[in-house]
């Protein structure tokens, strides 16, 4: 079976489908949050997400959405964002469980916003604003999550996509995955990333391509590599990696 990818559409303002946006706690990447914003069909802020939005509404130059939103146990929103959101008639929504992290609550919510507006099959894609570069725990959560999704129908119907400082990432599928992507969306650097362990990956489209190539951490890993063509193709054995590519200079954050 083959899967298709078009990154480049979310970017550029032509979605292959809808899709939410969920903004975690994380310095804002504002050049790749103004690129998607008008086309999100929902908008989510994860908790202090809230405070994040709020700073980004400061910069007049930038597209701006109201949030649908905003979902946590709330210990991180300040007193000051929850009185500007509350203002201008925004949803505060808290869950209080200790066992879930204010993304997979944000996820919950979103997904029972789009069930009630569209009914239980409608697909919608989430992209998540995040940000690597902060507490290693909470990184690695963020990757957790783009796996645990897909185990949970009522997570997400769809794909999930992360937007961080400087790369788009998602989970490839097993089988053949076609990548079209267009070389202004993008700079040249992508990554195959063996998160769940030893698979075995067939590449085209890039400048070292591989075939039927085993990767696994600690071994090797593909890194560091180019993309030479705006169709790639990667072929995946039964553990799905980590597909992550380097945003264009123009959708990079200023600053990280
Ligand atoms: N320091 C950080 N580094 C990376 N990601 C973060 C960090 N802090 C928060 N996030 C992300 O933003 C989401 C919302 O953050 P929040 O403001 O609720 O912080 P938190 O209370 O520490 O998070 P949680 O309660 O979900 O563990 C988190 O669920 C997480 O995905
Ligand atoms: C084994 C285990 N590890 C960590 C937590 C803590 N935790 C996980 S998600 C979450 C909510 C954060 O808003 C908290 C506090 C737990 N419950 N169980």
């Amino acid at each position: 079976m083959t899967t298709t990818w078009h990154p480049t559409g979310l970017l550029e303002g032509q979605p292959a489908k809808p899709y939410g946006i969920i903004i975690l706690n994380q310095p804002i990447n504002r050049n790749a949050l103004n690129a998607v914003i008008s086309h999100a069909v929902l908008l989510v802020c994860a908790d202090g997400g809230g405070n994040r939005l709020m700073k980004y509404e400061e910069d007049t130059e930038l597209r701006k959405r109201l949030p649908d939103a905003i979902v946590g146990d709330l210990d991180s929103l300040s007193i000051e964002a929850a009185d500007y959101w509350k203002c201008k008639g925004v949803k505060i929504v808290r869950y209080a469980d200790q066992y879930a992290t204010d993304f997979t609550k944000s996820l919950r919510w979103m997904r029972q916003e789009w069930d009630k507006q569209k009914g239980e099959d409608a697909e919608l894609d989430v992209v998540v604003m995040g940000g690597l570069g902060g507490r290693v725990d909470q990184g690695f959560s963020q990757i957790h999550h783009l796996y645990m999704v897909h185990q949970q129908p009522e997570l997400l119907r769809g794909s999930i996509y992360l937007l961080s400082e400087q790369s788009l990432s998602f989970v490839l599928a097993v089988g053949e995955n076609e990548v079209y992507i267009n070389q202004k969306s993008f700079a040249e650097n992508v990554g195959i990333i063996p998160v769940l362990g030893l698979t075995r990956i067939t590449t085209s489209g890039l400048e070292w391509d591989v075939s039927d190539w085993p990767t696994e951490f600690g071994a090797q890993v593909s890194t560091s590599n180019h993309i030479r063509s705006d169709l790639v193709k990667i072929t995946v054995g039964d553990k799905r990696p980590l597909l992550t590519f380097e945003l264009a200079n123009g959708l990079c954050a200023a600053e990280f």
